[in-house]
């Protein structure tokens, strides 16, 4: 189920080709922040977190957790994603325990996960300037990782269910005045990450459609 206080993150991923941080700034685009980060990611060895599409993974000794909006649903929508993003490490162990069906332990380490997946990102975040009275802050954010992968991602944060529709068609604008949108979805880091390193996961999560 949704969690009432964590915002909603609706995302559309694109391949940045060597102009896009001219479109950014001509858009009036801020560089706001370049900075390098480790994830890791972790599943219990039945995958039944990633296979229920909840993504629990430590960036920079924080615990975060990516669920889709609704229980049960996919976050992927057509193209773009709606993940709600927990912080809060006793929700996380919640939801992550609920997920399991397991009681509610003290903290995660108590719930064996094991590390699928461990890449570093060097990450070029811009601030789009607001263009309405929506008050959505538009982050883009260019993204390298260790094993070489490039993606760009187009994000706004909402609070409520209802300011979904609108913040769908306020990243797919966004993309098309960048020269970026795709009509296919655009494979993330993880998703290649997994295709590259570990087959059988990956297969698995097509499978359910999840990926
Ligand atoms: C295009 C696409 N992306 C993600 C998924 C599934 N999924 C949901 S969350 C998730 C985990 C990774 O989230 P992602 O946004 O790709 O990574 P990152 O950009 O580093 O996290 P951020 O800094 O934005 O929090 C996945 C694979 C999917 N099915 N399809
Ligand atoms: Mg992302």
């Amino acid at each position: 189920m949704s969690h009432p206080s964590a915002p909603i993150e609706v995302e559309r991923k694109f391949v940045p080709g060597p102009e896009v941080e001219d479109h950014l700034l001509t858009l009036g685009a801020v560089l706001q922040d370049e900075m390098k980060f480790q994830d890791s990611y972790y599943d219990s060895p039945d995958l039944r977190l990633t296979l229920a599409d909840v993504w629990l993974r430590k960036r920079a000794d924080s615990w975060e957790l990516k669920h889709p909006l609704v229980r049960g649903a996919r976050g992927l929508n057509g193209t773009s994603t709606q993940y709600q993003e927990l912080n809060n490490e006793a929700e996380i162990i919640c939801r992550v325990s609920e997920e399991l069906g397991v009681p509610c332990p003290h903290n995660l380490e108590s719930l064996q996960l094991e590390e699928f997946a461990r890449f570093v990102t060097t990450r070029r975040k811009f601030l789009l300037p607001l263009d309405d009275n929506s008050n959505h802050k538009v982050v883009v954010d260019l993204d390298m990782t260790d094993f070489g992968f490039a993606v760009g991602e187009v994000e706004v944060l909402v609070q409520t269910k209802e300011e979904v529709q609108s913040a769908l068609v306020k990243v797919d604008d966004i993309c098309k005045k960048l020269g970026v949108f795709s009509i296919s979805p655009v494979p993330g880091k993880m998703s290649t990450f997994l295709k590259r390193n570990r087959e059988e996961h990956y297969r698995k999560l097509l499978e359910a459609h999840v990926l």
